[in-house]
């Protein structure tokens, strides 16, 4: 089940000096120097943060807390504003890369490289070259809690980032794919970030987009569907046997929210919050409409994905491996290098203050095949459990260019979620370059912005799902 951003008070992590050091280590001082206005307890910011903790957990009865389930409890743990979390149990393979060290230490975050037990796996062409030519030597990792789970720190070059967000924003955040805006506003037919580039590129006014409820055409829909969160929904787990019965289900319409008004292109971008790939989803029922048909994966988003599964010495992952849970065929980790080929997937926008609640995604028939999943902008606290929410999750500090792999029977449809996105962790290479101006309105937005591409594998190699190809876009 997934909830999606979470509308929580406005971003704070004021912390006192004495506080910084204890909660990041001395390095943070200078951090939160560099960005004072959030660190000072003195301001106004600050008090106000304070205020609303208080007065949120004024009546908290201990019956409450207690009921959480340890995912529920980590949830609340990395969520909290005030006062900010301690990141010491959170896993951040970035500190392992001297690479990496100033991107690490620009932003206030940081997490521990003893915080989880890992090992390192086998990666093959793990050797690459940036646009420098300098050799830049990437790793792969497992958790042995989460078996299935692999870790790419850096997978992703700068350069590639950067494709990485034009591409969800300018050609996958528009139709004929389907956001999050699209059952309330008439987009523009271009798509809304490129009519707001046109504003910013001619410094013209915004362009103002309308809300669906007053058009006609929305007397014929019939299920409401809210324009941010994605919703708390319990599914049927799709797999070969419930396929023909969830593909049959009517997947009705959305209605228009009737409070929509009329909004400016500019306030309307931080109100994104995700853009469909490949087959369609349908939120209200949890599964994928296939009468849609599909569009394409993006080259370099599919590129990633294969690369990445392709390298990853699978023998490695699944050393140990009891071959339980894989179903009828038993493990197929050994096809993976032939038969892996996204077909679906999600770009999440997350502004800072959103959360991605603990779920699971199961409407995929194929339910081991890698599920591969690119961070971009800034970074998070990503939590990973197990089938249920009373598995204790173990948290990861993912950033900007890291790559996830959820694979396998425990961890293709384990728990997991984004509780925190973490304020002023933009890495340089995304932020505002002098002489790039077409870079300028990217760098603004990715200020308060994450961005996740989270690819998967809707059928398994050889699956017949008896669709009309005519379907397919
Ligand atoms: O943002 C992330 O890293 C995870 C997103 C996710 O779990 C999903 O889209 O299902
Ligand atoms: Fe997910």
């Amino acid at each position: 089940m997934r909830a999606g951003p979470a509308r929580v008070a406005p971003a704070l992590t004021y912390i006192t000096r004495a506080a910084v050091c204890r909660l990041f280590g001395p390095f943070a001082i200078a951090g939160a120097a560099m960005s004072s206005p959030l660190l000072d307890p003195t301001s106004p910011a600050y008090k106000k943060a304070r205020r609303q903790h208080l007065k949120s957990t004024r009546n908290r009865s201990k019956d409450i807390d207690e009921g959480w389930t340890p995912f529920r409890a980590a949830e609340k743990k990395y969520k909290a504003r005030f006062p900010p979390p301690d990141l010491a149990d959170v896993l951040d393979l970035a500190l392992l890369d001297d690479g990496r060290a100033e991107e690490v230490e620009a932003g206030v975050w940081k997490g521990n490289t003893s915080a989880l037990e890992f090992r390192e796996i086998g990666l093959g062409d793990s050797e690459t070259h940036d646009s420098s030519d300098r050799v830049r030597k990437r790793k792969a990792f497992a958790l042995p809690r989460i078996p299935g789970l692999v870790i790419l720190p850096s997978f992703v070059s700068h350069e590639t980032q950067r494709e990485l967000v034009r591409w969800a924003l300018v050609d996958q955040a528009r139709h004929p794919n389907e956001t999050n805006l699209d059952t309330h506003y008439i987009l523009p037919q271009d798509g809304l970030w490129n009519s707001y580039l046109r504003t910013c590129s001619q410094g013209i006014d915004d362009e103002i987009v309308q809300p669906r409820a007053s058009s006609v055409e929305s007397q014929t829909c019939t299920i409401s569907e809210p324009s941010g969160p994605r919703q708390l929904i319990s599914n049927t787990p799709a797999s070969p046997s419930t396929y023909s019965s969830l593909s049959d289900t009517p997947k009705l319409p959305y209605s228009p929210s009737p409070t929509a008004s009329p909004i400016s292109t500019s306030d309307l971008v931080p109100k994104l919050r995700w853009a469909n790939l490949g087959w369609f989803y349908h939120w209200g029922t949890k599964q994928y409409d296939f009468s849609k048909g599909q569009q394409e994966i993006g080259d370099v988003a599919r590129a990633v994905c294969k690369e990445a599964v392709h390298n990853v010495n699978w023998a490695d992952v699944y050393s140990g491996d009891d071959g339980e849970g894989w179903g009828d065929g038993g493990p197929d980790w050994e096809t993976w290098t032939e038969s892996y080929e996204p077909d679906a997937g999600i770009v999440n926008f997350y502004q800072t203050k959103d959360t991605l609640m603990g779920h699971v995604d199961r409407s995929e028939v194929c339910a081991t095949s890698p599920l591969v999943s690119i961070s971009l902008g800034n970074a998070a606290v990503f939590l990973i459990g197990g089938l249920t929410r009373d598995a204790p999750p173990v948290p990861i500090l993912l950033r900007s260019g890291d790559v996830v792999i959820m694979s396998g029977p425990a961890c293709r449809r384990a728990y997991h979620g984004i509780p925190r996105v973490l304020e002023s962790t933009l890495p340089k290479h995304l932020r505002a370059i002098g002489g790039d101006e077409d870079w300028a309105p990217y760098a603004k937005y990715l200020s308060t912005t994450r961005i996740n591409v989270n690819v998967r594998q809707v059928f398994p190699k050889g699956f017949d799902p008896g669709l009309d190809n005519t379907a397919v876009a």
